[in-house]
């Protein structure tokens, strides 16, 4: 799949992001669960050289919770501190406060040593587009949440959110791009959905997505999608038959009888990002 980006874009919010981190001891990087490395920037790890830094799994909700486990494994052996989340909810106020007094551990003993106590942990929150980052800085700050003002960040518009008496959150979201390395980590957040429609082929993605889910969570695919075919003629394609099983048992289908390919992917493709398949994660940690 062929995807175009826009190295103005990037290069702006890079240097926007570079500024703020200035300002910040502890980095919040949320990644999508399902696909904890295709949803990262690998430069955040030179970005936030020297800062703390937690990991937010978000989207766990949609992905397969024995995946999500070995991936809070992964990261916390690489020293991140890593937390599963539905950033939708609101009850995850205090898992966080927590994770954070682990991930800046040494900055608060560093603190305390100097005779400085209770100084709040500034942070904020990075990931690459449709991640949750608004959704999580929203549920985090709560309606109570208040924001104080005259402080480096807000001359640029910024704004410290107080989200307790420890931890205070800049209110705007590092953009990270995602990083096509190769095909595959493409494919992988086309799926999720972190790439825009407007670039991408969604019979692709469907084509990818019922491939995949026949290889690896056969049992989900097969309940919602029906069984797959079994080609007649060695020359057929099971899955691109399986397609149009599910497009006729849609009704996505032009004048009447032929297949709305395009319809019934778009159908397929929104079933997986909304979790309607089941908990299905595109990516697992590769073994020790
Ligand atoms: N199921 C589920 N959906 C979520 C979760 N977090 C966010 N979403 C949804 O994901 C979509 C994107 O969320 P945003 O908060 O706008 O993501 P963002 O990272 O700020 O996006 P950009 O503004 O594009 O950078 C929205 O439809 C959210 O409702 C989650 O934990 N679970």
């Amino acid at each position: 799949m062929q995807i175009q980006w826009y190295p103005g874009h990037m290069t702006k919010a890079r240097r926007a992001m570079q500024e703020d981190l200035k300002l910040v001891d502890l980095v919040m990087e949320l990644t999508d669960a399902r696909a904890p490395l295709a949803g990262r920037n690998p430069d955040i790890d030179k970005l936030a050289a020297g800062k703390a830094r937690m990991i937010f799994l978000n989207k766990a909700d949609l992905a397969d919770d024995q995946a999500t486990l070995a991936w809070m494994d992964y990261f916390r052996k690489k020293g991140i501190t890593p937390i599963r989340l539905d950033a939708r909810k609101t009850n995850f106020k205090k898992a966080v406060v927590d994770g954070v007094k682990i991930a800046c551990q040494e900055k608060i003993e560093r603190d305390r040593r100097k005779g400085i106590l209770n100084r709040p942990i500034r942070a904020m929150v990075v990931g690459i587009p449709n991640v949750g980052k608004s959704t999580f800085i929203n549920s985090l700050a709560g309606k109570t949440a208040a924001k104080t003002g005259n402080k480096p960040g807000v001359t640029r518009g910024n704004q410290w959110i107080k989200i307790d008496k420890q931890l205070e959150l800049l209110d705007t979201p590092g953009i990270l791009w995602p990083k096509f390395d190769d095909e595959a980590i493409g494919m992988k957040l086309a799926c999720v959905g972190s790439i825009s429609d407007e670039v991408l082929n969604m019979q692709e993605i469907a084509y990818h997505l019922l491939s995949y889910g026949k290889a690896n969570y056969n049992q989900l695919f097969e309940a919602r999608y029906g069984a797959v075919p079994q080609p007649d003629d060695e020359r057929d394609n099971e899955i691109v038959l399986w397609m149009e099983n599910i497009a006729r048992q849609r009704g996505c289908l032009k004048r009447g009888a032929e297949t709305d390919f395009d319809k019934v992917s778009a159908q397929i493709t929104d079933d997986f990002r909304s979790g309607r398949i089941g908990k299905v994660s595109l990516e697992v940690p590769k073994q020790a």
